[in-house]
């Protein structure tokens, strides 16, 4: 099955600074992606490339099999929510709605029409005259209704109560459910992260520090915790991506696919959120080194 999204040492440079840089995944179809990063870690940078709204300055991307923004058949298969949530001030919800089916090969006006309804849009507004949340709720209706293979999804959700955010990624998960569509969320949330997706992708200054099936990630990260002792003992297959020390104690959260079996530790699993923010905490280091050593 076609990857839905393959880059190959993709890079952005905008001036002198990387905005992305060496950044090599392959996701599978049909995955829904959690893209998480601090702020300027290049999430904008690396959804625009995969829409096709910019072009590489280093390496390769492919989207569903194509080169972004290589034409009209490559467009109707992305779906793109940007963060601004791009809407036509001007126009009303209606008036979106039938540029959407004008536009789009695989236009679902049963389900933009349900979705306007449901979320107590005025049909007669205009877009301008919405509020924020009104607006990127507009703007998700477009992207979904138009039924594309891959959905990608800028902070979507950042303007959105808590009910409206709980009520889209339902929306979204049905999506999934019942045509496959692949998904590239950016997000700040972990926990909204941690109830839709099940693929990570984690950047860090430009760089992807973790990427992987959830399940995968959380199976070959563990966090041991035994007497004091130096990190770099560890056998090779043990990549120590945090340590911490007291006197006597060490803690360290070590990715492995093989089973630690030092009885000197006492192993733990590790949660999403822990996960993350230890990567994100970690600057990128050596394989072998631990990434962050933090003394108490
Ligand atoms: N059009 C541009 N011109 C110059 N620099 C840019 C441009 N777009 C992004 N950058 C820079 O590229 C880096 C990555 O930005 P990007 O918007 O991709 O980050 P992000 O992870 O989406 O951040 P946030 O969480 O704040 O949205 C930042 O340093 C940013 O200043």
């Amino acid at each position: 099955m076609t990857a839905m999204l393959r880059t190959r040492g993709l890079g952005k440079r905008y001036r002198r600074r990387w905005a992305l840089s060496d950044c090599t995944l392959e996701v599978p179809a049909g995955r829904v992606v959690g893209l998480v990063g601090p702020n300027g870690a290049g999430k904008s940078t690396l959804l625009g490339l995969a829409a096709g709204m910019s072009a590489p300055t280093a390496g390769e991307i492919e989207v569903c099999g194509g080169r972004p923004g290589s034409g009209p058949a490559q467009l109707a298969k992305v779906g793109f929510v940007a963060q601004d949530t791009p809407t036509y001030p001007g126009l009303t919800v209606a008036e979106h709605l039938r540029l959407g089916a004008r536009l789009n090969p695989r236009w679902d006006a049963g389900l933009a029409r349900e979705r306007v309804e449901r979320l107590g849009l005025d049909p007669a507004q205009r877009a301008g005259r919405l509020s924020g949340g009104q607006r990127a709720q507009l703007a998700l209706t477009l992207g979904l209704a138009k039924r594309p293979e891959v959905l990608l999804l800028d902070e979507p959700i950042a303007a959105l109560d808590p009910l409206a955010r709980r009520g889209f990624l339902q929306d979204l998960m049905e999506a999934v459910a019942e045509h496959g569509v692949g998904v590239v969320l950016s997000s700040h949330l972990i926990t909204d992260v941690e109830r839709v997706c099940d693929h990570l992708v984690v950047l860090v200054a430009s760089r992807v520090v973790l990427a992987g099936d959830i399940e995968d990630l959380l199976a070959t990260h563990h966090l041991l915790t035994g007497p004091r002792r130096d990190p770099a003992t560890l056998p090779a297959d043990q990549h120590v991506v945090t340590a911490s020390h007291t006197d006597r104690q060490t803690t360290l959260l070590v990715r492995t696919a093989s089973p630690i079996l030092d009885p000197a530790w006492t192993v733990r699993g590790v949660g999403l959120e822990d996960l993350v923010l230890a990567y994100l905490d970690a600057p990128a280091a050596a394989p072998s080194r631990p990434a962050l050593e933090v003394l108490r």
